[in-house]
């Protein structure tokens, strides 16, 4: 925008203006992955676009993970990661690791981002103001996965408060126990749902280092621009739903039946890619209805 004109800026505003009408006032939850955080530009571009939303009367709400962060931490004290369908093993020296990695590191980080991009961010964690209620994962398998919880309740008043003063809520995805006095390390596609679902959220978008759902995943153009729910089970079933994108669309799928009207599993490389999703009849990524 720089770079641009002044009346070429004012033009670019005014062209939006009519689909930004659509999500004023409204809650929009972006879902910000680690592998999707690549570097300080690319944060910088998700950072300002969820400013400039905010400022034209957008209610986000970014709830964010670190996966890869708290890995690196990990491996310098000597641990390897290790993931059970796609959720961490976290014992208590990794429950500590995730604690610093996310609530310590990247929350304020963000925090910071936000602040520099001119917006007025708060950062907290599922802790905070009982946001999230926690049991520990019970799998009908009988699979043990440590300190890993399953949020039973959520309590969204505190973020609701923060939107009412204008503030961006940075969420980070651990949880206090219900039932006891430890606390639980979450999956970060699981957290942004829940929060999605407990505020109502007009859209989920999730931030990824895919376009999107892909119907080849080593093959980038077989991109599936538009899905129904009802459609799921048989990509599963074909094994085209795989890996870390089953609870990603699980998500997805769980906030679409719970009234959130769009989810979007979008390219978090690309700069603006919120933006473009908001504010263009094209779109990015997967979009889940
Ligand atoms: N059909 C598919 N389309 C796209 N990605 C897929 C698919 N199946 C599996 N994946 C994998 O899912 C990954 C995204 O999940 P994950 O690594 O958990 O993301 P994040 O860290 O953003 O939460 C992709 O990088 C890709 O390797
Ligand atoms: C239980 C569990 O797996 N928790 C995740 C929390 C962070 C996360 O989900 O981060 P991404 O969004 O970057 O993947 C973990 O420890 O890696």
């Amino acid at each position: 925008m720089e770079n641009l004109k002044p009346e070429t800026r004012a033009g670019v505003l005014v062209e939006a203006l009519p689909y930004l009408q659509e999500y004023n006032g409204k809650i929009v939850v972006v879902k910000y992955g680690g592998n999707a955080m690549i570097n300080e530009d690319l944060k910088q571009a998700v950072i300002r676009d969820i400013v400039l939303l905010n400022l034209v009367g957008v209610k986000v709400v970014l709830v964010h993970g670190g996966g890869p962060e708290i890995g690196e931490l990990l491996k310098k004290t000597g641990k390897e990661s290790k993931f059970i369908k796609g959720l961490r093993y976290t014992d208590k020296e990794t429950m500590e690791a995730v604690q610093m990695v996310l609530c310590g590191k990247l929350n304020k980080n963000l925090v910071t981002l936000l602040k520099n991009a001119g917006g007025k961010g708060v950062g907290i964690s599922g802790m905070d103001g009982g946001l999230f209620e926690a049991v520990k994962l019970n799998d009908p398998d009988g699979t043990e996965y440590g300190y890993v919880g399953d949020i039973v309740k959520t309590n969204p008043q505190i973020v609701l408060d923060m939107l009412e003063k204008g503030y961006i809520p940075v969420v980070t995805c651990v949880a206090a126990g219900i039932d006891d006095t430890c606390n639980y390390n979450i999956n970060a596609d699981t957290a942004a749902e829940k929060l999605a679902i407990a505020l109502k959220a007009k859209k989920l978008i999730m931030l990824t280092d895919v376009r999107g759902l892909l119907r080849d995943p080593s093959d980038e153009s077989t991109l599936i621009k538009r899905l129904k729910v009802s459609e799921v089970p048989s990509l599963v079933r074909e094994g085209i739903i795989k890996g870390g994108m089953i609870p990603k669309v699980n998500c997805c799928v769980e906030c679409v039946r719970q009234g959130v009207e769009r989810a979007n599993i979008q390219d978090g490389r690309v700069p603006h890619s919120i933006l473009i999703e908001l504010l263009t009849n094209e779109g990015v990524g997967t979009m889940f209805s």
